[in-house]
């Protein structure tokens, strides 16, 4: 079994509903969710001006290759009526793999490690509560040299 982390977000419709449905998803296609962050409310990153994102951060077990397992997300994605209408623009739900255990990853369809970690709180800050302790010790030095000053606020959720 692979251990691998995934963003999860979510800016259109119930926004809380379309994590859960997307964790349900994640369960369905027999993929073991570990642990899973506090949501937190974050500000749009990417220039687009949209509504304020769900995000949270899980850590998965799979025996899913990695492309085996995008192809899952996606799947989960139009399930849940993702619409990719606009370039970083508003979704129903988006699924993104940031590791894959220690693979490293570069082709026309996946990048893993996630090119945008290090530059978005609202994947460092999740990510942190979810990381094992190698990983919390990178997150943590990322944290503190990223430019990324949006808004986070963590729920009770
Ligand atoms: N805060 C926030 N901003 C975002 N911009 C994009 S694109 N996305 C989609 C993930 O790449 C997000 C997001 O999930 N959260």
């Amino acid at each position: 079994m692979a251990k691998a982390y995934l963003s999860i977000g979510s800016n259109i419709g119930n926004r809380i509903e379309n994590l859960q449905a997307a964790i349900d998803g994640l369960r369905k296609a027999g993929i073991s969710v570990e642990q899973i962050s506090h949501v937190y409310e974050t500000e749009p990153v990417g220039g687009v001006v949209q509504d304020d994102f769900l995000n949270l951060a899980v850590r998965i077990a799979t025996q899913l290759t990695a492309h085996e397992l995008l192809d899952q997300l996606h799947i989960i994605e139009q399930n849940l009526h993702r619409k990719r209408l606009i370039h970083w623009g508003p979704r129903t739900i988006d699924l993104d793999i940031l590791y894959y255990a220690n693979e490293i990853i570069n082709d026309e369809t996946l990048t893993v490690p996630h090119p945008e970690i290090k530059n978005r709180q609202f994947v460092l800050v999740p990510l942190l509560e979810v990381a094992n302790q190698d990983l919390k010790n990178q997150v943590q030095q990322m944290l503190e040299v990223t430019s990324d000053h949006n808004l986070i606020v963590k729920t009770n959720k």
